[in-house]
């Protein structure tokens, strides 16, 4: 027995020399790869085993159907495993996930790195989306490795997360969450971090995370590899590769060990793929929707990405053209729904055959959806990179697709002039009146009969119109030239809803003010002959002067107060028109519904209009009870109720006949009012049990953020090896003492402990959901 388990030792002694052999010749072929753009070596490797690449990695990649390579792996690739930083850009869907994957993956095996040596490469993503795409692919082509690997996406169990994130090796997530669990966590230790990706690199800096990212880095250690990957390039980018890369002005200089080398995919001037076909076409604000819908029809047998520019125009256009059946079944996306329902529509469009999936640009970058024919940008892009990535949802890793680009005529020029700068030329369409179909009456009718669905569509228009307003590029989006009433009716609503400025006119208006008061005050410093005094502290002042300057200042200051009120809130924050949801008020008039069914958006939040609502209230108050008046032919105003003279009073008859007339009268309205009031408490109940049934529907399609955090579950765990399950860590000291072992056997002394940590049995938390995505704890890289 103790020779079979001597022999056993040996064995798994010699095998492990074996590995690090093959290893260190690794490393070797790897030195001597020549890394320029054209070299013969780098232009011969067209196939993942052409690179000096461990055979765990091949097999991973051929198990998942990679052989051959795309451009973009195949230039990066040997460079990343040289060690050096990245700034790569290459066309959507080229292969960039699989460029810095096999990278992380390849050094940390070649540094034989294990779950005790901490955290070894972090992979940031702007969107919740990419993340998770981005670790199934880890997942995939990992799996021969011995290493635990994280997805980070936000969500509310902190403590979970707290309790797990020091045992990953790889991470994949978002930057806020990242962010505060370096501040949070303390187990999380980040100092033995060797690379660091961020993918989508110019995303993650458009959507405001410049802060966050500069924060992570800073917390980052210097010695460390960084590779930036992006399919357009920025000049935030540049600065962001500025700080985030080592010596990036020292390109040109090949001694110095970390260096920059810009990757760009040299085939393509542009960052369009060539088999994707783009055309654009012109249609009036009021008609896209026709247009839309009327595409839809032609297109039965297609998969399509159709992108709005909000979340609410996405749940607008979706609620109301899956009421009018086309025929195709829809889906919609955007960052308000819960992330179990995001990734279930995921999912739903990954396998759709032929589907419509509505979406904001949440999915408009890195999203691997396979096969979709046609993207249809029904909203224009705020800019050309969006442009690029939303059409590289289609035409992916050469495959043919085709985008669609709806443009207003305002914006026609502009856009046009800037695709063309980026050499992008797509075809003009023209569309024939005759095939479109107009959906304006349908709509209207359904709005009609259904209140919910005017809502959303007044929200929909009003963040349609807010969007334009928020835009950079006032070349391309002209909001004074918005079509208001025929865009409003084209969404079926009687008319526009009313949009008032609030900050920016308040804001225009104090500035006026301001300089009236301070004239004002000027004025009443002046002396008999008219002459300003300035120094009127040096005035000798009666007490009463002192009492009336006083006065008079401080309603001078509430006025200046009420005037710039939406501008400044009670703690002097900023609130002017700068603020989001803020800088529009809406004053509604065709509808009755009351304040609290309004969005945020419509309640009058100015002070100056709450004061003058109080003050009417005062007014009324003060007036005491209230004396009906009736005017007579002259214009006369005399009391409602007269009474009557006796000789009047008797023309109709004595007493007991006008009392009797008077009860059957009366008698009649009562009757009549019962009914009434019948038919409202039969409605009121109908319409309560409606918007029950709605809010259940809703419910369970996913809307109702609010108590997101409460119900889903977002972040999702590979562990690697078996020793990390709970059970096995919860021994401290045995834990250490592994700890201890397994360091020492990185440098070959002690085999044993090496092996015995790889031969534990791959531990799944939780076997069944690690599919769908929704666990909390999945598995493993496994060795
Ligand atoms: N070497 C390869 N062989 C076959 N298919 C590949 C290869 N590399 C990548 N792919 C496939 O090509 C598609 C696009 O890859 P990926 O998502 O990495 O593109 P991307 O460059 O990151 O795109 P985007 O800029 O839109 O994020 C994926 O379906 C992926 O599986």
């Amino acid at each position: 027995m103790a020779k079979k388990l001597r022999k056993s030792n040996q064995e798994r002694q010699e095998n492990k020399k074996n590995e690090l052999n093959k290893i260190q010749e690794l490393n070797e072929k790897i030195q001597q790869w020549d890394i320029k753009p054209n070299s013969s070596m780098t232009l011969q490797a067209k196939k993942f085993s052409d690179l000096p690449l461990s055979p765990k990695i091949i097999k991973g990649l051929s198990d998942n159907g990679f052989t051959k390579m795309t451009a973009i792996q195949q230039h990066s690739i040997p460079v990343s495993l040289q060690n050096w930083d990245i700034l790569a850009s290459a066309q959507t869907g080229s292969g960039k996930t699989l460029a810095f994957l096999i990278p992380i993956l390849e050094k940390l095996y070649k540094m034989q790195w294990s779950e005790y040596d901490g955290l070894g490469a972090l992979v940031i993503s702007p969107t919740r989306e990419l993340a998770i795409q981005t670790y199934e692919v880890l997942l995939k082509i990992g799996k021969q490795f011995n290493l635990a690997a994280g997805l980070v996406i936000g969500g509310k169990d902190l403590k979970f997360e707290m309790e797990r994130i020091y045992k990953m090796n790889i991470l994949v997530c978002t930057p806020g969450r990242l962010l505060q669990h370096m501040d949070q966590s303390t187990g999380f230790d980040v100092s033995n971090l060797q690379m660091l990706v961020l993918d989508e690199a110019d995303r993650c800096l458009d959507m405001g995370f410049k802060k966050t990212l500069d924060a992570i880095i800073s917390n980052l250690p210097n010695e460390r590899q960084t590779l930036l990957f992006s399919a357009t390039q920025s000049q935030s980018l540049d600065s962001l590769a500025r700080l985030s890369l080592s010596d990036y002005k020292t390109v040109e200089d090949p001694t110095l060990r970390n260096i920059v080398s810009a990757i760009k995919d040299k085939d393509n001037k542009t960052t369009t793929p060539a088999t994707l076909q783009q055309s654009y076409c012109t249609v009036q604000l009021p008609k896209k929707l026709d247009m839309l819908y009327s595409f839809m029809k032609t297109h039965l047998k297609a998969k399509m990405i159709v992108f709005l520019s909000s979340s609410k125009q996405v749940h607008f256009v979706y609620e109301t053209l899956r009421k009018l059946q086309p025929g195709i079944s829809l889906l919609h996306l955007h960052g308000r729904q819960k992330q179990t329902y995001r990734t279930d529509v995921l999912d739903k469009f990954s396998k759709a055959q032929h589907a419509v999936l509505f979406a904001t640009d949440v999915v408009a970058r890195g999203i691997d959806f396979p096969a979709v024919d046609w993207v249809v940008q029904v909203d224009c892009p705020e800019d050309v990179d969006t442009y690029i990535h939303r059409a590289g949802r289609s035409a992916r890793n050469g495959k043919n697709g085709k985008n669609l680009l709806i443009l207003t005529p305002s914006e026609e020029e502009g856009m046009l002039k800037r695709l063309n700068a980026r050499n992008i030329e797509p075809k003009r369409l023209n569309i024939k009146e005759s095939k479109m179909r107009s959906i304006t009456n349908n709509l209207q009718s359904l709005l009609f009969q259904d209140p919910e669905l005017k809502y959303l569509a007044q929200k929909a228009f009003i963040s349609y119109v807010k969007s334009i307003y928020v835009q950079k590029d006032k070349e391309v989006f002209k909001f004074e030239e918005l079509p208001s009433e025929d865009f409003a009716k084209s969404l079926g609503l009687p008319g526009a809803p009313k949009i008032k400025f609030k900050g920016m006119k308040s804001f225009e208006k104090a500035k006026e003010l301001k300089n009236m008061s301070r004239q004002l005050l000027l004025l009443k410093n002046a002396d008999e002959n008219g002459e300003v005094n300035t120094k009127k502290d040096k005035q000798v002042k009666t007490k009463i002067d002192k009492m009336f300057e006083r006065k008079n200042q401080t309603v001078l200051s509430e006025h200046y107060l009420n005037l710039t009120q939406p501008k400044t809130d009670k703690k002097g924050d900023d609130n002017d028109a700068d603020s989001d949801d803020d800088f529009m008020t809406v004053k509604r008039r065709d509808h009755v519904l009351v304040e609290e069914d309004l969005p945020e958006l419509l309640i009058p939040t100015s002070k100056r209009a709450q004061k003058k609502a109080l003050s009417k209230k005062q007014i009324l108050l003060n007036q005491g009870s209230s004396k009906k008046f009736v005017f007579d032919d002259e214009g006369n105003a005399k009391p409602a109720y007269e009474v009557l003279g006796e000789a009047e009073f008797a023309k109709d008859g004595d007493l007991e006949t006008q009392l009797g007339k008077f009860i059957a009268k009366e008698n009649e309205l009562m009757k009549t009012a019962d009914i009434d009031d019948k038919n409202i408490a039969k409605a009121k109940k109908l319409e309560k049990k409606r918007k029950r049934q709605e809010k259940e529907r809703m419910l369970q399609e996913g809307y109702y953020n609010s108590d997101d955090a409460e119900s889903e579950e977002e972040i999702r765990y590979v562990v690697g090896t078996g020793n990390l399950d709970d059970d096995m860590v919860s021994d401290d000291e045995d834990n250490k003492a592994t700890r201890k072992k397994v360091k020492y056997s990185r440098s070959g002394k002690d085999s044993d402990a090496e092996s015995d940590a790889g031969d534990n049995v791959i531990q799944i938390e939780n076997p069944e959901t690690l599919e769908d995505l929704e666990s909390l704890t999945a598995k493993l890289l496994q060795g």
